[in-house]
């Protein structure tokens, strides 16, 4: 009989309780839930609730919680679900107790922002003798967790790697497409962030569903244009990582990063203050990333003056409208 195979999942929040809920639910893999909060694991145990993130949710018998790194000794597939910011310090921390044959996954939405890398290259760097693929597409942790459809594209450098993992991880209710085209995917999940902030912007200075819809339009020439330009393909960014996750987050209020935009044009923060916002990590280096690769990114570097506080709302739209005339 063949030995069962082991998914740990890092990270106890909000993607990372969902993502090891439905896998626990829906694979034949163990499936261990491997947070760093002593007390709330303990809690997630006993209640099989995390109602801070994912309100609601029923957390499924099979699905394990610890945080003894020691577990990931075992583990065939490690899926890394810390912000972006945070992937290279639990790499480099957890690195000591991989088993060596492990395949990882990040499952974050960013890019590096003191080195400017995509993060299956700063996972390359903290772990490179494992291969490091990429996890990003449309889906809210509690619609994942609470088991409605979703569909994300899954990357590794080696096409059939990514087939092999996504098989691994796909269920019922969470569909996964391989791709081997890790730039596109990641370059569409972070700067879909920032986008989507952008598109807060737009509902809460109240710029109508007109300006919406050319902003996700422009936007995802901006995404293809960067995405190419770091040797990845226009396609991967009209999938599901980029146009997908971009009409998802560009458009509800369920969206951290959205309602972050909303809050900036409504100067009203509440909402957001505690969330995590990856778009605001992400815009900074994007601009950097696009001018170092000579591309134009007009949207993304709005929002990054914005964000930085060089440009107010008015200014940016003004100059968004009054750009040279070009083709599309
Ligand atoms: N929420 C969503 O709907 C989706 C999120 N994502 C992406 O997933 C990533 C995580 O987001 P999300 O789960 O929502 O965020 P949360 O803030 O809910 O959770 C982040 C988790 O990471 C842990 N963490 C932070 N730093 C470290 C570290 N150095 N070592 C170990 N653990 C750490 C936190 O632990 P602690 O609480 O102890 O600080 C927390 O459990 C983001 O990149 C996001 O874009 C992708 C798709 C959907
Ligand atoms: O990426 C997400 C869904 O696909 C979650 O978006 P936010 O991080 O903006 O909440």
């Amino acid at each position: 009989m063949s030995k069962s195979k082991q998914t740990v999942v890092i990270g106890s929040g909000a993607f990372g309780t969902a993502l090891a809920a439905v896998f626990a639910r829906e694979g034949e893999d163990e499936v261990m839930l491997l947070g760093r909060n002593a007390p709330l694991i303990e809690e997630l145990r006993k209640t099989r609730r995390h109602e801070a993130v994912l309100p609601g949710v029923d957390l499924p018998q099979a699905l394990n919680f610890t945080i003894d790194p020691s577990v990931l000794q075992t583990a065939d597939t490690v899926v890394m679900a810390v912000p972006a910011q945070a992937q290279r310090s639990a790499a480099l921390y957890y690195a000591p107790y991989l088993n060596g044959d492990a395949v990882i996954v990040s499952a974050a939405k960013g890019i590096e922002r003191a080195s400017g890398r995509l993060i299956t290259d700063v996972l390359n760097e903290a772990l490179p003798h494992h291969h490091s693929g990429a996890l990003s597409g449309p889906g809210f942790a509690v619609d994942l967790a609470a088991g409605k459809p979703i569909a994300m594209a899954l990357a590794f450098r080696s096409p059939e790697l990514a087939r092999d993992t996504a098989t691994i991880l796909s269920g019922r209710t969470f569909r996964i497409y391989a791709s081997g085209d890790p730039v596109g995917v990641q370059i569409g999940g972070a700067l879909k962030n920032v986008l989507a902030i952008a598109c807060g912007i737009v509902e809460g200075a109240k710029l109508g569903e007109s300006a919406r819809a050319a902003l996700i339009s422009r936007g995802l020439a901006e995404m293809s244009r960067l995405a190419v330009a770091m040797g990845g393909e226009a396609e991967t960014v009209r999938g599901l990582s980029g146009l997908g996750d971009l009409v998802l987050t560009g458009s509800s209020r369920q969206s951290r990063n959205f309602r972050y935009g909303v809050a900036l044009a409504e100067g009203n923060f509440e909402s957001v203050n505690a969330a995590l916002v990856e778009g605001v990590y992400s815009a900074s280096v994007a601009s950097e990333l696009a001018a170092s690769h000579a591309v134009q990114m007009p949207i993304s570097n709005a929002v990054a003056r914005v964000l930085d506080g060089q440009l107010g709302i008015e200014k940016a739209l003004e100059e968004l409208m009054t750009r040279p005339i070009t083709t599309e």
